[in-house]
Protein backbone atom coordinates (compact mmCIF):
# COMPACT_ATOMS: atom_id res chain seq x y z
CA UNK A 1 0.00 0.00 0.00
CA UNK A 2 1.18 3.51 -0.90
CA UNK A 3 -0.55 6.99 -0.59
CA UNK A 4 1.41 9.90 -1.40
CA UNK A 5 -0.45 13.39 -0.50
CA UNK A 6 1.23 16.56 -2.04
CA UNK A 7 0.81 19.37 0.67
CA UNK A 8 2.80 22.19 -0.64
CA UNK A 9 4.06 23.39 -3.85
CA UNK A 10 7.23 26.40 -4.02
CA UNK A 11 6.05 28.68 -6.56
CA UNK A 12 9.84 29.56 -7.07
CA UNK A 13 11.16 25.88 -7.97
CA UNK A 14 9.82 22.60 -8.57
CA UNK A 15 9.97 21.67 -4.39
CA UNK A 16 7.25 20.26 -2.90
CA UNK A 17 5.90 19.19 0.59
CA UNK A 18 3.98 15.60 0.94
CA UNK A 19 3.33 13.13 3.25
CA UNK A 20 3.74 9.09 1.93
CA UNK A 21 2.06 6.49 4.05
CA UNK A 22 3.11 3.12 3.64
CA UNK A 23 2.34 -0.24 5.22
CA UNK A 24 4.76 0.60 8.14
CA UNK A 25 3.79 3.98 8.74
CA UNK A 26 3.85 7.69 7.43
CA UNK A 27 6.81 9.04 6.23
CA UNK A 28 7.30 13.31 5.67
CA UNK A 29 8.94 14.92 2.37
CA UNK A 30 11.19 15.22 1.27
CA UNK A 31 12.96 12.41 3.03
CA UNK A 32 16.82 11.26 3.47
CA UNK A 33 16.93 7.63 3.88
CA UNK A 34 19.92 6.57 6.17
CA UNK A 35 21.28 3.20 4.36
CA UNK A 36 21.40 -0.43 6.41
CA UNK A 37 22.85 -2.39 3.89
CA UNK A 38 22.86 -5.48 5.92
CA UNK A 39 20.03 -4.59 8.14
CA UNK A 40 21.85 -2.39 10.08
CA UNK A 41 23.19 1.43 9.93
CA UNK A 42 26.79 1.01 11.05
CA UNK A 43 27.33 1.80 14.42
CA UNK A 44 23.85 3.09 15.47
CA UNK A 45 21.44 1.73 17.39
CA UNK A 46 18.07 1.42 16.02
CA UNK A 47 16.79 3.92 19.28
CA UNK A 48 19.69 6.34 18.51
CA UNK A 49 17.86 6.31 14.55
CA UNK A 50 14.11 7.23 16.03
CA UNK A 51 15.57 9.65 18.27
CA UNK A 52 17.33 11.75 15.45
CA UNK A 53 13.73 11.36 13.61
CA UNK A 54 14.90 8.87 11.26
CA UNK A 55 11.37 7.80 9.71
CA UNK A 56 12.62 4.87 6.63
CA UNK A 57 15.88 3.03 6.45
CA UNK A 58 16.92 1.40 2.89
CA UNK A 59 18.36 -2.23 3.40
CA UNK A 60 20.18 -4.09 0.22
CA UNK A 61 18.25 -7.50 -1.24
CA UNK A 62 21.86 -8.41 -2.68
CA UNK A 63 23.46 -8.43 0.48
CA UNK A 64 20.69 -9.73 2.66
CA UNK A 65 20.11 -13.05 0.72
CA UNK A 66 23.65 -13.25 0.69
CA UNK A 67 24.28 -12.82 4.29
CA UNK A 68 21.93 -13.88 6.71
CA UNK A 69 20.39 -15.61 3.92
CA UNK A 70 16.31 -15.61 3.10
CA UNK A 71 15.29 -18.49 5.74
CA UNK A 72 16.39 -16.68 8.47
CA UNK A 73 15.23 -13.40 7.83
CA UNK A 74 11.82 -15.14 6.75
CA UNK A 75 11.69 -16.62 10.61
CA UNK A 76 11.15 -13.57 11.60
CA UNK A 77 8.35 -12.30 9.44
CA UNK A 78 10.87 -10.21 7.54
CA UNK A 79 13.42 -7.63 7.91
CA UNK A 80 11.60 -4.90 10.16
CA UNK A 81 11.62 -7.81 13.51
CA UNK A 82 15.03 -8.87 12.24
CA UNK A 83 16.80 -6.02 12.41
CA UNK A 84 14.23 -4.57 15.36
CA UNK A 85 13.28 -1.54 13.07
CA UNK A 86 9.33 -1.30 13.04
CA UNK A 87 9.49 1.95 10.68
CA UNK A 88 9.25 1.83 6.92
CA UNK A 89 12.04 0.11 4.77
CA UNK A 90 13.06 0.50 1.34
CA UNK A 91 15.00 -2.41 -0.08
CA UNK A 92 16.97 -1.79 -3.46
CA UNK A 93 16.43 -4.71 -6.18
CA UNK A 94 20.45 -5.90 -5.78
CA UNK A 95 20.78 -4.99 -9.56
CA UNK A 96 23.48 -2.16 -8.77
CA UNK A 97 25.09 -4.02 -6.08
CA UNK A 98 25.84 -6.86 -8.56
CA UNK A 99 26.85 -4.48 -10.78
CA UNK A 100 29.59 -3.32 -8.44
CA UNK A 101 30.85 -6.52 -8.31
CA UNK A 102 32.43 -6.34 -11.73
CA UNK A 103 33.66 -8.73 -13.38
CA UNK A 104 32.07 -11.50 -11.31
CA UNK A 105 29.19 -11.56 -13.25
CA UNK A 106 26.81 -12.46 -16.55
CA UNK A 107 24.46 -9.92 -17.51
CA UNK A 108 21.70 -11.83 -19.90
CA UNK A 109 18.22 -11.02 -21.15
CA UNK A 110 16.92 -13.30 -18.15
CA UNK A 111 19.05 -11.88 -15.45
CA UNK A 112 22.14 -11.91 -14.07
CA UNK A 113 24.79 -14.47 -13.23
CA UNK A 114 27.13 -13.78 -10.79
CA UNK A 115 29.43 -15.68 -8.63
CA UNK A 116 29.34 -15.07 -4.45
CA UNK A 117 31.44 -12.93 -3.21
CA UNK A 118 31.01 -14.76 0.06
CA UNK A 119 31.62 -18.22 -0.40
CA UNK A 120 31.71 -18.37 -4.28
CA UNK A 121 28.31 -20.07 -5.17
CA UNK A 122 27.23 -19.39 -8.64
CA UNK A 123 23.66 -17.49 -8.71
CA UNK A 124 21.08 -15.98 -10.79
CA UNK A 125 19.18 -12.60 -10.34
CA UNK A 126 16.41 -11.86 -11.92
CA UNK A 127 13.47 -9.37 -11.75
CA UNK A 128 11.72 -12.59 -10.63
CA UNK A 129 14.21 -13.68 -8.10
CA UNK A 130 14.67 -9.86 -6.54
CA UNK A 131 11.01 -9.80 -6.21
CA UNK A 132 10.67 -13.23 -4.79
CA UNK A 133 13.06 -11.77 -1.93
CA UNK A 134 12.13 -8.35 -1.57
CA UNK A 135 8.64 -10.54 -0.77
CA UNK A 136 10.43 -12.22 2.13
CA UNK A 137 11.90 -8.86 3.15
CA UNK A 138 8.29 -7.49 3.00
CA UNK A 139 10.01 -4.10 2.94
CA UNK A 140 7.14 -1.09 2.52
CA UNK A 141 9.32 -0.01 -0.76
CA UNK A 142 10.29 -2.38 -3.14
CA UNK A 143 12.63 -1.47 -6.11
CA UNK A 144 12.25 -2.92 -10.24
CA UNK A 145 15.21 -5.02 -10.89
CA UNK A 146 17.00 -2.63 -13.50
CA UNK A 147 20.14 -2.65 -15.11
CA UNK A 148 22.20 0.89 -13.91
CA UNK A 149 24.05 2.03 -17.03
CA UNK A 150 27.36 2.69 -16.56
CA UNK A 151 28.91 6.00 -17.00
CA UNK A 152 32.41 4.84 -18.45
CA UNK A 153 33.51 1.39 -19.00
CA UNK A 154 37.45 0.84 -19.36
CA UNK A 155 37.85 4.83 -19.52
CA UNK A 156 35.51 5.03 -22.69
CA UNK A 157 31.95 6.83 -22.29
CA UNK A 158 29.13 4.96 -22.78
CA UNK A 159 27.69 5.69 -25.88
CA UNK A 160 24.11 6.63 -26.66
CA UNK A 161 23.24 3.57 -28.44
CA UNK A 162 24.69 1.48 -25.41
CA UNK A 163 22.63 3.94 -22.82
CA UNK A 164 19.59 3.05 -24.90
CA UNK A 165 19.82 -0.72 -25.34
CA UNK A 166 20.34 -0.87 -21.07
CA UNK A 167 17.05 1.26 -20.61
CA UNK A 168 15.52 -0.59 -22.89
CA UNK A 169 16.29 -3.77 -20.89
CA UNK A 170 15.35 -1.85 -17.90
CA UNK A 171 12.17 -1.39 -19.35
CA UNK A 172 11.29 -4.59 -20.40
CA UNK A 173 12.79 -5.99 -16.62
CA UNK A 174 10.19 -3.06 -14.90
CA UNK A 175 7.54 -4.93 -16.85
CA UNK A 176 8.63 -8.53 -15.15
CA UNK A 177 9.27 -7.36 -12.01
CA UNK A 178 5.62 -5.25 -11.90
CA UNK A 179 4.13 -9.02 -13.45
CA UNK A 180 5.93 -10.58 -10.67
CA UNK A 181 5.11 -8.39 -7.48
CA UNK A 182 1.48 -8.79 -9.10
CA UNK A 183 1.50 -12.86 -8.63
CA UNK A 184 3.22 -12.82 -5.58
CA UNK A 185 0.22 -10.65 -4.23
CA UNK A 186 3.17 -8.37 -2.54
CA UNK A 187 0.80 -6.01 -0.39
CA UNK A 188 3.85 -3.01 -0.90
CA UNK A 189 4.50 -0.68 -3.10
CA UNK A 190 6.98 -1.23 -6.37
CA UNK A 191 8.85 1.83 -7.72
CA UNK A 192 10.08 1.89 -11.10
CA UNK A 193 13.45 3.05 -12.16
CA UNK A 194 14.20 5.76 -14.91
CA UNK A 195 17.54 4.90 -16.63
CA UNK A 196 19.07 6.52 -20.36
CA UNK A 197 22.61 7.45 -19.08
CA UNK A 198 23.53 11.16 -19.79
CA UNK A 199 20.86 11.42 -22.21
CA UNK A 200 18.18 13.11 -22.25
CA UNK A 201 15.93 11.88 -24.73
CA UNK A 202 16.56 8.21 -23.51
CA UNK A 203 16.04 9.70 -20.07
CA UNK A 204 12.32 10.81 -21.15
CA UNK A 205 11.39 7.91 -23.47
CA UNK A 206 12.25 5.82 -20.28
CA UNK A 207 9.93 7.50 -18.07
CA UNK A 208 7.18 7.91 -20.37
CA UNK A 209 7.09 4.05 -20.75
CA UNK A 210 7.31 3.67 -16.56
CA UNK A 211 5.14 5.90 -16.15
CA UNK A 212 2.30 4.33 -18.55
CA UNK A 213 3.07 0.83 -16.15
CA UNK A 214 1.59 3.19 -13.40
CA UNK A 215 3.70 2.45 -10.68
CA UNK A 216 3.06 4.33 -7.14
CA UNK A 217 6.28 5.69 -6.84
CA UNK A 218 9.88 6.56 -9.44
CA UNK A 219 13.49 6.29 -9.11
CA UNK A 220 15.94 7.96 -11.17
CA UNK A 221 18.84 6.01 -11.08
CA UNK A 222 21.98 5.75 -13.59
CA UNK A 223 23.52 8.61 -11.44
CA UNK A 224 25.92 8.82 -8.78
CA UNK A 225 27.92 6.35 -10.55
CA UNK A 226 31.70 8.31 -11.09
CA UNK A 227 29.91 10.77 -13.85
CA UNK A 228 30.93 14.43 -13.36
CA UNK A 229 28.97 16.42 -10.96
CA UNK A 230 27.22 18.55 -13.55
CA UNK A 231 26.52 15.55 -15.23
CA UNK A 232 24.68 14.21 -12.44
CA UNK A 233 23.49 17.66 -12.06
CA UNK A 234 22.35 18.15 -15.68
CA UNK A 235 20.24 14.76 -15.46
CA UNK A 236 18.58 16.07 -11.67
CA UNK A 237 17.34 19.24 -13.79
CA UNK A 238 16.07 16.98 -16.47
CA UNK A 239 14.17 14.39 -15.05
CA UNK A 240 12.13 14.66 -11.87
CA UNK A 241 9.87 17.27 -12.32
CA UNK A 242 8.96 15.34 -15.76
CA UNK A 243 7.80 12.43 -13.82
CA UNK A 244 4.08 12.53 -12.06
CA UNK A 245 2.94 15.77 -9.71
CA UNK A 246 1.28 12.94 -7.67
CA UNK A 247 3.40 10.13 -7.20
CA UNK A 248 6.90 10.21 -4.91
CA UNK A 249 10.37 10.72 -6.60
CA UNK A 250 12.96 9.18 -5.89
CA UNK A 251 16.97 9.93 -6.25
CA UNK A 252 19.13 7.26 -5.77
CA UNK A 253 22.86 7.12 -4.12
CA UNK A 254 22.44 11.32 -3.57
CA UNK A 255 24.07 13.12 -2.10
CA UNK A 256 26.62 15.52 -0.38
CA UNK A 257 23.94 18.03 1.69
CA UNK A 258 24.08 20.46 -1.74
CA UNK A 259 22.65 18.10 -3.80
CA UNK A 260 19.97 17.40 -1.43
CA UNK A 261 18.54 20.97 -1.08
CA UNK A 262 19.41 21.31 -5.43
CA UNK A 263 17.62 18.02 -5.68
CA UNK A 264 14.54 19.12 -4.02
CA UNK A 265 14.68 21.71 -5.91
CA UNK A 266 14.63 20.18 -9.03
CA UNK A 267 11.36 18.24 -7.38
CA UNK A 268 13.15 15.17 -5.57
CA UNK A 269 11.25 13.72 -2.74
CA UNK A 270 13.69 10.84 -1.85
CA UNK A 271 17.45 11.02 -1.04
CA UNK A 272 20.11 8.10 -0.11
CA UNK A 273 23.40 7.99 0.68
CA UNK A 274 26.23 6.30 2.39
CA UNK A 275 27.78 9.32 2.40
CA UNK A 276 27.28 10.64 5.96
CA UNK A 277 27.74 7.64 7.62
CA UNK A 278 30.77 6.76 5.50
CA UNK A 279 32.31 10.22 6.16
CA UNK A 280 31.79 9.80 9.79
CA UNK A 281 33.75 6.66 9.47
CA UNK A 282 36.59 8.32 7.70
CA UNK A 283 36.68 11.70 10.21
CA UNK A 284 34.74 13.81 7.58
CA UNK A 285 32.05 15.94 9.94
CA UNK A 286 29.19 17.93 8.06
CA UNK A 287 28.52 20.83 10.01
CA UNK A 288 26.31 24.34 9.16
CA UNK A 289 29.02 26.08 7.83
CA UNK A 290 30.86 23.70 6.42
CA UNK A 291 33.14 20.58 6.58
CA UNK A 292 35.24 19.56 9.44
CA UNK A 293 38.21 16.88 9.25
CA UNK A 294 38.49 15.76 13.13
CA UNK A 295 41.84 14.10 12.92
CA UNK A 296 43.14 17.49 11.97
CA UNK A 297 45.57 18.66 14.76
CA UNK A 298 44.18 21.98 14.94
CA UNK A 299 40.99 19.96 16.93
CA UNK A 300 43.56 18.86 19.91
CA UNK A 301 42.75 20.80 22.28
CA UNK A 302 39.10 22.48 21.14
CA UNK A 303 36.44 22.59 24.02
CA UNK A 304 34.00 23.22 21.28
CA UNK A 305 31.84 20.71 19.52
CA UNK A 306 31.81 19.70 15.97
CA UNK A 307 28.61 22.18 15.43
CA UNK A 308 27.73 24.49 18.02
CA UNK A 309 24.18 25.20 16.21
CA UNK A 310 23.58 21.09 16.54
CA UNK A 311 21.33 19.63 18.80
CA UNK A 312 22.71 16.07 18.38
CA UNK A 313 23.65 13.70 20.91
CA UNK A 314 27.29 14.17 19.90
CA UNK A 315 27.27 18.10 20.42
CA UNK A 316 24.85 18.52 22.58
CA UNK A 317 24.19 15.35 25.03
CA UNK A 318 21.10 13.57 26.12
CA UNK A 319 19.98 16.93 26.74
CA UNK A 320 20.11 18.01 23.31
CA UNK A 321 20.64 21.88 23.89
CA UNK A 322 23.27 23.33 21.37
CA UNK A 323 26.54 24.86 23.00
CA UNK A 324 24.83 28.69 21.54
CA UNK A 325 21.79 27.92 23.34
CA UNK A 326 24.22 27.14 26.69
CA UNK A 327 24.43 24.09 26.12
CA UNK A 328 27.46 21.65 27.47
CA UNK A 329 26.36 18.32 27.55
CA UNK A 330 27.87 16.86 24.74
CA UNK A 331 31.02 16.08 23.64
CA UNK A 332 34.32 18.46 22.66
CA UNK A 333 35.80 18.29 19.36
CA UNK A 334 39.60 17.45 21.20
CA UNK A 335 37.52 13.99 22.84
CA UNK A 336 36.67 12.93 19.18
CA UNK A 337 39.95 14.25 17.92
CA UNK A 338 41.24 11.42 20.71
CA UNK A 339 39.16 8.94 19.76
CA UNK A 340 39.46 8.85 16.36
CA UNK A 341 43.78 9.45 16.68
CA UNK A 342 43.17 6.30 19.27
CA UNK A 343 41.03 4.27 16.88
CA UNK A 344 38.45 4.11 19.32
CA UNK A 345 34.76 2.73 18.48
CA UNK A 346 33.03 5.34 20.42
CA UNK A 347 34.47 7.89 17.97
CA UNK A 348 32.53 6.28 14.41
CA UNK A 349 29.59 6.07 16.69
CA UNK A 350 29.25 9.88 17.62
CA UNK A 351 30.43 11.17 14.26
CA UNK A 352 27.51 8.79 12.82
CA UNK A 353 25.17 10.43 15.40
CA UNK A 354 26.19 13.41 13.94
CA UNK A 355 26.32 13.28 10.50
CA UNK A 356 22.88 11.03 10.03
CA UNK A 357 21.28 14.20 12.61
CA UNK A 358 23.00 16.65 10.11
CA UNK A 359 21.74 15.08 7.46
CA UNK A 360 18.03 14.41 8.70
CA UNK A 361 17.82 17.78 10.07
CA UNK A 362 18.48 19.47 6.83
CA UNK A 363 15.84 17.84 5.44
CA UNK A 364 13.68 18.70 8.64
CA UNK A 365 14.42 22.44 7.88
CA UNK A 366 13.86 21.90 4.08
CA UNK A 367 10.29 20.62 5.37
CA UNK A 368 9.86 23.52 7.72
CA UNK A 369 10.76 26.11 5.02
CA UNK A 370 8.04 24.48 2.28
CA UNK A 371 5.43 24.53 4.84
CA UNK A 372 6.41 28.20 5.64
CA UNK A 373 6.70 29.04 1.98
CA UNK A 374 10.61 30.43 2.87
CA UNK A 375 12.27 27.75 0.55
CA UNK A 376 14.12 30.08 -1.91
CA UNK A 377 15.47 32.23 1.38
CA UNK A 378 16.37 28.75 3.10
CA UNK A 379 18.20 27.63 -0.02
CA UNK A 380 19.97 30.60 -0.53
CA UNK A 381 20.96 30.94 3.96
CA UNK A 382 22.03 27.33 3.83
CA UNK A 383 24.38 27.82 0.90
CA UNK A 384 25.72 31.23 2.50
CA UNK A 385 25.99 29.09 5.36
CA UNK A 386 28.10 25.97 4.20
CA UNK A 387 30.41 28.93 2.48
CA UNK A 388 31.39 30.66 5.37
CA UNK A 389 34.11 27.82 6.08
CA UNK A 390 34.48 26.37 10.23
O1 LIG B 1 20.50 2.79 -11.25
C1 LIG B 1 20.37 2.31 -10.11
N1 LIG B 1 19.49 1.30 -9.91
C2 LIG B 1 19.35 0.72 -8.72
N2 LIG B 1 20.04 1.13 -7.62
C3 LIG B 1 20.96 2.13 -7.73
C4 LIG B 1 21.71 2.52 -6.60
C5 LIG B 1 22.65 3.53 -6.74
N3 LIG B 1 23.56 4.08 -5.87
C6 LIG B 1 24.25 4.98 -6.60
N4 LIG B 1 25.28 5.71 -6.15
C7 LIG B 1 25.82 5.51 -4.84
C8 LIG B 1 27.20 6.07 -4.95
N5 LIG B 1 27.75 6.26 -3.62
C9 LIG B 1 28.02 7.69 -3.43
C10 LIG B 1 28.72 7.95 -2.12
C11 LIG B 1 29.97 7.09 -1.98
C12 LIG B 1 29.65 5.62 -2.22
C13 LIG B 1 28.94 5.41 -3.53
N6 LIG B 1 23.83 5.08 -7.86
C14 LIG B 1 22.83 4.18 -7.99
C15 LIG B 1 22.08 3.81 -9.11
C16 LIG B 1 21.15 2.77 -8.97
ZN1 LIG C 1 26.06 17.13 16.16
Amino acid sequence: MLQFDLLATDPASHARRGRLTLNHGVVQTPIFMPVGTYGTVKGVMPQSLRDMGAQIILGNTFHLWMRPGLDVVQSFGGLHAFEQWDKPILTDSGGFQVWSLGAMRKITEEGVYFQSPVNGDKLFMSPEVSMQIQTTLNSDIVMQLDECTPYETQGRLTTEAEARKSMEMSRRWALRSKAEFERLGNPNALFGIVQGGMFEHLRQESLQALVEMDFPGYAIGGVSVGEPKDEMLRIMAHTPHRLPATKPRYLMGVGTPEDLVDGVACGVDMFDCVMPTRNARNGTLFTRYGDLKIRNARHRADHQPLDATCTCHACAGPQGIAWNDGGRGGFSRAYLHHLERCGEMLGPMLTSIHNLHYYLNLMQGIRDALDAGTFSQFHAQFKADRARGV
